[in-house]
């Protein structure tokens, strides 16, 4: 039996659209053995059917594909505690888990790059699968497909306040206009180069503005009632950087030490059906044969 963990991801970091991510120390798990037919069992976060026709299944025979032979048929059992349609990257893991399976099966042929290309293939950004399949913060072109890995500070934690309500990222990403002002594209250059500068200096007072943002953010707000006040009071509250996770509906605030003032801050816009986790960064994929 093989298995895989994934971690979840937050895309974007507010500037870096489609292009800046980092890992969550909050893993998916999943095993596959060999069957007669296509089976899977989900538990964990939300609801997926337990049929074959699922994002795991499908990475698991474009992976196959992408090395030249057919998928034989498998069973996959996953455990997953990623919210799902919360801007964490659930989808990228279910996909990088799917391809990192066939991968193990294959004996490692593809490799994490094989992996990475596949799972971005299939979900059509890379900013959530770069750090899910390498971990940390990374920096992720899809054409022509690169990663690179970010400096990463010790003891950042992220906060991330989870509504109950789920936005799915397609419906996120539909509410992006198809052109925007060169004023704020020269806004959003700088700001995303300024993420990598700063980690790598170590420089976290320049965070804050690092990950203002002007491509997705402010539409994206539209969608998500109370989330610009709460990226405030996260901010006010102290925290390095506040910004929408991935295309949202969360928002995420990153902070060093004690960050009870910025959990306070969110509380809020989590609501009573939602949730704060407070998540170290991740590294990214890993397996073991059991
Ligand atoms: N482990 C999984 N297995 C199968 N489908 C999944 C899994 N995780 C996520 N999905 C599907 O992906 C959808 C969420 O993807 P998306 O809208 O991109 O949001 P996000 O990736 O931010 O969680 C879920 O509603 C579900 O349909
Ligand atoms: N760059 C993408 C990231 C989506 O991340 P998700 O975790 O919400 O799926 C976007 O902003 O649409």
């Amino acid at each position: 039996m093989e298995r895989v963990y994934v971690p979840a991801t937050l895309a974007n970091l507010g500037s870096g659209f489609d292009a800046l991510g980092v890992a969550l120390a909050l893993y998916l798990e999943a095993e596959a053995e060999p069957a007669e037919s296509d089976r899977f069992h989900y538990s964990g976060e939300g609801y997926v059917p337990d049929t074959p026709d699922n994002l795991v299944h499908e990475a698991f025979r474009a992976a196959f594909a992408r090395a030249g032979e057919a998928a034989p048929p498998v069973e996959i059992r996953l455990f997953n505690p990623i919210p799902l349609a919360r801007g964490l990257g659930s989808s990228a893991a279910a996909r990088v888990a799917g391809a990192a399976l066939a991968d193990r099966l294959l004996d490692g042929r593809l490799g994490r790059e094989g992996v990475f290309a596949v799972a971005t293939e299939l979900e059509g950004h890379p900013d959530n699968v770069a750090p899910a399949v390498f971990g940390g913060f990374q920096l992720a072109l899809a054409q022509p497909l690169t990663h690179v890995p970010l400096a990463q500070p010790d003891g950042l934690r992220f906060v991330v306040a989870v509504p109950g309500q789920p936005l799915a990222t397609a419906q996120a990403r539909a509410a992006l206009p198809a052109q925007v002002p060169h004023a704020d594209a020269r806004y959003n250059l700088a700001r995303a180069a300024l993420w990598a500068a700063a980690l790598a200096q170590g420089r976290l007072e320049l965070l804050a503005e690092a990950a203002r943002d002007r491509l997705h953010q402010p539409y994206r707000l539209e969608l998500m009632p109370g989330a610009a006040e709460a990226l405030e009071a996260a901010r006010a509250a102290g925290a390095l950087a506040a910004f929408v996770a991935g295309a949202g509906p969360s928002v995420a605030a990153l902070t060093d030490a004690a960050a009870s003032e910025v959990v306070r801050a969110l509380a809020d816009y989590a609501g009573p059906e939602g949730r704060l986790l407070t998540l170290s960064i991740g590294g990214g994929l890993t397996w073991k044969a059991t």
